[in-house]
């Protein structure tokens, strides 16, 4: 039985995302939601993100086949627990949280006896809130699956199918390769732009204003990342623990030989690195994997 009936627990950039691409692909599927934030849940009701804004998570997943869990990775234990009682049984509950494995084994343990379907649709934007949502958020976009063992193939071809109504490419992978894969090409970026951007603001020899006034080139790029949303990625650093260590320590290993490269004015270990890195960017650009909308995710979108 396809999907008919959408509840969306947390209405920030992500359901209100899911909320407004519903409306816009799939018209024949009811949708309501709850924020615990009554100001997000007028924001919410001011630009329509759902079908139905109830003032309680229990009354929004009452009649709900799919119930989304779009709140900070640190919350979907709470976020599940809430609805514990009243899910209805043949419900799938799933998620779009930015880390897999704990949120699996927290949502399992809060609502046993029902179909958890983790899903991380990779596509996102520095912003967050209910103002931030936007239908298109998941076109050509990715939206990885990591069904635990047992997932009945029905419910994982439901939820897929609902996914890619709203333009996303489906993939299906074990959680903890998820979180591992995510640590290098997501969670690490994040972390090393935050760090850079603290670094540079903390030189006492480099004013404010010169941070703002030469930021045209990379660093820039790295401010917009740097002004993602502190609370969900507090929480993403907390939840993917083992996996963002492992790969930060093969990263400081790769920075020091860099150093030492520099130290020792080894160009050729340089020119090297710099050239195998320029092909990868190369070969995302021609499996057309780049960013087609110029303006998507931009400070000024
Ligand atoms: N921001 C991004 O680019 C992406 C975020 N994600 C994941 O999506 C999830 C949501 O992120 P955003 O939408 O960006 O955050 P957001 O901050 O825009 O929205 C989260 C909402 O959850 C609400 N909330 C928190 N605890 C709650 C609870 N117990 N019950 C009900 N509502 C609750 C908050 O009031 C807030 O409105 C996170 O797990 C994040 O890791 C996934 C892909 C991209
Ligand atoms: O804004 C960006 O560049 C992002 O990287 C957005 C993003 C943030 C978190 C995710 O789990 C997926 C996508």
């Amino acid at each position: 039985m396809s999907i008919q009936r959408v509840a969306v627990i947390g209405l920030g950039l992500l359901g209100g995302s899911i909320g407004l691409a519903l409306a816009k692909h799939c018209p024949d599927i009811t949708t309501t939601g709850y924020d615990a934030d009554p100001a997000t849940r007028e924001a919410a009701r001011a630009r329509q993100l759902v079908g139905t804004v109830h003032d309680s998570a229990a009354g929004s997943v009452a009649q709900a086949d799919l119930v989304i869990l779009c709140v900070p990775v640190g919350a979907m234990a709470f976020a599940a627990e809430a609805i514990r009682d009243v899910l209805p049984s043949g419900a799938i509950i799933s998620d779009v949280g930015s880390s897999k494995q704990s949120v699996v084994e927290s949502l399992q343990a809060a609502l046993p006896g029902h179909t958890v379907i983790p899903a991380h649709p990779v596509a996102g934007t520095e912003q967050s809130g209910p103002e931030a949502g936007f239908a298109e958020l998941f076109e050509h976009r990715w939206c990885i699956l990591t069904p635990p063992e047992g997932t009945p193939d029905d419910k994982i071809a439901d939820l897929s199918a609902m996914w890619k109504r709203l333009g996303s490419k489906i993939e299906i992978m074990d959680a903890a390769h998820h979180d591992l894969v995510l640590a290098v090409t997501s969670h690490i970026p994040h972390l090393i732009a935050y760090t850079i951007v603290g670094t540079a603001s903390d030189l006492e020899d480099v004013t404010r204003s010169e941070v703002i006034k030469y930021s045209a080139g990379g660093f820039r790029d790295f401010t917009r990342i740097a002004a993602s949303d502190p609370t969900m990625w507090r929480d993403v650093f907390l939840h993917n623990k083992d996996a963002v260590l492992e790969m930060l320590g093969r990263f400081t290993e790769d920075l020091t030989a860099l150093q030492r490269a520099i130290r020792r004015g080894d160009g050729d270990a340089l020119h090297e690195l710099f050239t195998r890195t320029r092909a990868i960017r190369r070969s995302i650009i021609e499996q057309g994997q780049d960013d087609a909308r110029p303006d998507f995710g931009r400070a000024d979108h």
